[in-house]
């Protein structure tokens, strides 16, 4: 494999060879499927499969025009949706526009507008404010335009990053140009170095000044995720990034601690900061990560903590997520100054490159069965299984620690030494199959998973728009099964909508069920356990 390929997808890597002798078991129909594929950067149209006659399903119109034209391969990220015809065309214009002589700068203004909305509309961005700077065209112009230091281009090289994603191309620029920004851009789709890559080259040179950038994850896991790409970007610089870590609040003396960007989870910062041992006055950047989530309900009064303790009243906020309610814009709105709103793509819907299954699975018996079964049949590594509750976490990894499979757990009553293991573990390929509650479904790049199976039905759209997001990153292909139970039918049509608008098939009685407003659909579900009773309690602790 290139380096540079090697770098940008070197993340869950199924060791076959290593595991050669146990995987063998699974050998049989998982042939075919390249786990180990290289990352495609012309990604290939979804090849069409034959719908069964008697099986009518409703198609998006997207996935209807997908059908009608030939399938044209898609340089870059399915959400870049640049053709090479596209670039051609832009460039041509650009030309044309070069060549003319400017008399009146309100004609060329008028120009460059129109090219600007030409660039949106080729990588469909959406954009709403005043005065938005360009997109960028290459992240040469990082340098050209924005006088960005030569290790920033270096480490972006490095990682093998040719050209910026969507939301790279607008926010970057935006956030450079001291607006602040709220945004929404798929799942995997590059909004990490969206905001990383800005505050670093406004931030200059590193300083023992104090804090001056802050981002904010929901989650331990994606903030030290988090953390380590940004130690990716600054390599060959003096920069300071430091994870806000348990011991680092109880023991750490910030004032005499060099740290130019902060990562955290809001309750981590907010212990900090009442415990008066960080100032956060001085910060310049604030980033909310997966901004829906630290909007919720439980997490607010530590963002509110958090957002007074940076005081600085030139400070430029942003707000990054996948999906991004309509009550997160309004509180939003009302926080920030002059901000732009980007959209790439649709508000608010999954990923295109993720093939999504609905199965009927009856009952928590049936669950077991049909998980059983496909794993029988064929598993094809890494598989990422989100449960509902810890507990279940717990039941299902009692049933299947013995199997062949090695499976891993993650839930939020293990200790973080634990958490991190799983995730290591799962990263670097001994843990085939990972089971999690939501504490991983946002944000974790885990770039080669195969498939996510939603062995309990998400309790919001947004859950399961990041849930499978952990599949079909960087534009690579990926897989969701959803099981549903009776229980669940209710809620299938939000769904389902959510599947058609990402270019997949609905079966038509799904689509005409009634749509239902839902809040956390968590129903009591039996317990996962075969095991008699006095077991299960043996087990469980
Ligand atoms: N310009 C680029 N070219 C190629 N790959 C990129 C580029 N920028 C980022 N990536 C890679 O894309 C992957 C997804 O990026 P990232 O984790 O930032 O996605 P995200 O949009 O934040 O997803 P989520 O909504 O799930 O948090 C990462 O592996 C990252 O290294």
């Amino acid at each position: 494999m290139e380096k540079s390929s090697y770098f940008l997808f070197g993340g869950t890597n199924f060791n076959k060879k290593k595991f050669a002798p146990d995987f063998a078991k699974f050998k049989n129909s998982t042939e075919d499927d390249d786990s180990n594929k290289k990352v495609n950067f012309f990604v290939e149209e979804e090849e069409d499969t034959e719908q069964p006659e008697a099986e009518k399903v409703v198609v998006s119109s997207k996935k209807r025009k997908r059908r009608s034209s030939n399938s044209v391969p898609v340089e870059g990220f399915d959400v870049f949706k640049s053709s090479k015809k596209a670039r051609a065309k832009g460039k041509a214009e650009e030309q044309i526009t070069k060549n003319e002589i400017v008399e009146n700068p309100k004609k060329e203004l008028n120009r460059q507008m129109e090219r600007d909305a030409l660039s949106r509309k080729q990588y469909s961005i959406h954009v709403s404010g005043n005065n938005i700077p360009p997109p960028l065209k290459s992240f040469a112009e990082l340098s050209s335009r924005y006088g960005c230091e030569g290790y920033i281009l270096r480490n972006l090289a490095e990682l093998g990053f040719k050209e910026p994603t969507p939301i790279q191309r607008q926010a970057i620029p935006i956030l450079l140009s001291g607006r602040e920004c709220f945004a929404c851009a798929p799942t995997g789709s590059g909004k990490t170095f969206a905001f990383i890559c800005p505050m670093l080259i406004k931030l200059k040179r590193p300083s023992t000044d104090g804090i001056r950038a802050v981002i904010l994850s929901p989650a331990r896991e994606l903030a030290a995720q988090t953390a380590r790409e940004g130690k990716k970007l600054i390599k060959g610089s003096n920069f300071h990034i430091r994870l806000m870590t348990k011991p680092l609040v109880k023991t750490a003396d910030f004032s005499k601690l060099w740290c130019d960007v902060l990562i955290s989870t809001p309750m981590r910062l907010k212990r900090a900061i009442k415990a008066k041992k960080i100032d956060l006055s001085k910060v310049e950047y604030l980033v909310l990560d997966e901004s829906d989530k630290l909007f919720e309900q439980s997490l607010l009064k530590q963002i509110d903590c958090v957002v007074k303790a940076c005081s600085n009243p030139s400070i430029i906020r942003s707000l990054f997520s996948a999906t991004l309610p309509d009550s997160v814009e309004e509180l939003a709105r009302s926080i920030m100054h002059d901000a732009v709103r980007v959209i790439i793509g649709r508000k608010n819907t999954a990923s295109e490159t993720v093939k999504q299954k609905l199965v009927f699975a009856g009952s928590e018996e049936g669950k077991l069965l049909a998980l059983r079964q496909s794993f029988a049949e064929s598993l094809n590594p890494p598989v990422l299984i989100f449960v509902q509750s810890k507990e279940r976490a717990k039941e299902l990894y009692d049933e299947l620690k013995c199997e062949n499979i090695r499976a891993g757990v993650i839930h939020s009553d293990l200790p973080p030494g634990e958490r991190e293991n799983a995730v290591d573990q799962f990263r670097a390929g001994e843990k085939w199959v990972l089971i999690a509650t939501d504490v991983i479904a946002r944000g974790m790049d885990f770039k080669g998973i195969n498939c996510v199976i939603n062995y309990d039905f998400p309790d919001s759209a947004s859950a399961y728009i990041h849930r499978i997001g952990r599949s079909g990153r960087a534009g690579r292909s990926g897989e969701a099964i959803t099981f549903y139970t009776e229980q669940d039918v209710p809620f299938l049509r939000n769904i389902a909508n959510t599947m058609m608008s990402s270019g997949c098939e609905v079966p038509s009685w799904i689509m005409s069920l009634k749509k239902k407003k839902w809040r956390k659909h968590r129903p009591r579900r039996d317990s996962i356990s075969t095991k008699p009773k006095a077991d299960k309690n043996d087990t469980d602790e």
